[in-house]
């Protein structure tokens, strides 16, 4: 029977997959290359408008919305491209759904850049 492992290596070992996915992710996906560079954009914005505490908090929400829906989205058109490689109405529908997730999740990070910088600028 094989060895049962410890509750805390179970938990380190799904810390080790998940960490191994996100470099998965930011090394694979076009996508998600561009958000970490708009990410480190704007973190660099951040320090040198100073800008305060809960602008950080709703920055870095906003950056951690943005990227981990870009994840899921990834993850959804993986499925669908393996369940089904070929053309269908409905992968179609699957897909389209999983973007617009994303660009909900981006059109509200725009806004609330917007908010953040745009007196800060002008
Ligand atoms: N198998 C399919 N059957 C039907 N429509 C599809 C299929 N694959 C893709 N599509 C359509 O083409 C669009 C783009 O699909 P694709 O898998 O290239 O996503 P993408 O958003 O371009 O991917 P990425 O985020 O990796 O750039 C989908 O949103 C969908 O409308």
């Amino acid at each position: 029977m094989p060895k049962k492992e410890s509750f805390l290596v179970n938990r380190l070992k799904s810390v080790g997959y998940a960490f191994k996915g996100t470099i998965l992710l930011i090394t694979k996906e076009p996508s998600i290359k561009i958000q970490l560079v708009i990410a480190i954009a704007v973190t660099i914005a951040g320090f040198y408008f100073d800008i305060s505490k809960t602008e950080w908090g709703i920055q870095i929400l906003a950056i951690a919305l943005v990227m981990s829906v870009e994840g899921v989205n990834t993850a959804v058109e993986e499925i669908a491209n393996f369940i089904h490689p070929e053309y269908h109405e409905k992968i179609g529908y699957i897909k389209d759904i999983a973007a617009g997730a994303v660009f909900i999740a981006a059109i509200c990070a725009i806004a609330l850049g917007c908010i953040i910088y745009i007196p800060k600028v002008f």
